[in-house]
């Protein structure tokens, strides 16, 4: 059984009187990428700086790799890899130099920093751009050189802050690919706010809101909870309302206009085959049918209101 590198229990942190978190408890396991998502101001960064060890949290507890992060930081820390969401990159320097200095500042013996700088470029795929200048890279390999100043010592458990932010959709897709590839021998937790990106990257999901936990889950679980529930149908003679009512499974119907209907269903998949056939046979005159996908704001407002934790 995979050992849980990251552990929190029951943390909870209030600036002065009110509560940004509360009673958050969660494991991360040895490798995958566990997706911490919530709309502003739900109490990610307050999560994420608490276990990074940079705020003192006001309640609960923070494990790394075995560590108790309050009164062990010292040897707890050095199992942390960070990319905030501005990555700490030094401008005039090369990405040679400034790995090998990240590499200094996280204390490894000498003489093991150059290994470690090679193996974190190569991951990276930047060795290329070793005597580049970083101020010369586009963003994405910035991004890039960020990712590896926070493998540099090869941490058991990397954060990554937002780490598409900002880069045009190929970079975002090349990143999307190294997140997963550091993830098959790390454990990463990404924050962010993309649907897409949860999708692409995530094995497991915990969704903050108001501070307070209200799922979690492995992304299976996610995209049934996110799966269509809806369909647009465009057709030249619809039948009646109380019709389409009747098609087993939809549970409401709403004209949008003489064309136009939206047709929520039950089933765990969607109706659109039934929908097609039937349309076919009583000549509808069906000329498009789309699915209606939730964003992640409406699942945030849906989710916010009640705590759902799901195994
Ligand atoms: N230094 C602070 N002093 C007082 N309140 C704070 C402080 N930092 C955060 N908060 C409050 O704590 C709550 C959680 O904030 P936090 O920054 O953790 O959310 P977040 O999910 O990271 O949001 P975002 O995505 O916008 O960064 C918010 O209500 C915020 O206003």
């Amino acid at each position: 059984m995979e050992n849980s590198i990251v552990k929190v229990e029951h943390l909870s942190h209030r600036y002065n009187v009110q509560w940004a978190i509360q009673d958050i408890n969660f494991e991360i396991k040895e490798k995958g990428v566990l997706g911490l998502l919530g709309s502003n101001g739900a109490g990610k960064s307050t999560t994420m700086n608490i276990i990074c060890g940079v705020l003192n949290q006001t309640a609960g507890e923070v494990y790394l790799n075995g560590y108790n992060l309050r009164t062990n930081p010292v040897e707890a820390k050095r199992h942390i890899g960070f990319l905030p969401q501005k990555a700490p990159l030094y401008p005039d320097i090369t990405v040679e130099e400034y790995l090998t200095y990240c590499a200094f500042l996280r204390q490894m013996p000498q003489k093991e920093v150059s290994i470690a700088v090679e193996r974190a470029m190569k991951r990276c795929d930047i060795s290329h751009f070793r005597h580049r200048v970083i101020s010369n890279l586009s963003g994405g390999y910035q991004q890039r050189v960020g990712i590896a100043q926070a493998i540099v010592h090869n941490p058991k458990f990397v954060i990554l802050d937002e780490p598409t932010n900002g880069l045009d959709p190929n970079q975002i897709v090349e990143i999307r690919y190294l997140i997963k590839e550091i993830a098959a021998d790390h454990a990463v937790l990404l924050s962010t706010h993309i649907l897409p990106e949860v999708q692409a990257t995530c094995n497991n999901i915990q969704m903050i809101e108001h501070g307070k936990l209200v799922f979690a889950g492995t992304i299976d679980d996610f995209n049934n909870y996110v799966a269509p529930s809806s369909v647009i149908l465009t057709m030249d003679t619809p039948p009646s309302m109380s019709m389409l009512q009747t098609i087993e499974d939809v549970s409401a119907v709403e004209k949008i206009d003489d064309y136009h209907y939206r047709v929520h269903f039950n089933a765990s998949n969607n109706i659109s085959e039934k929908i097609v056939q039937l349309s076919v046979s009583n000549n509808w005159g069906l000329k498009e049918i789309t699915l209606e996908r939730q964003s992640l704001d409406n699942i945030f407002a849906q989710l916010s209101g009640k705590i759902k934790t799901l195994k």
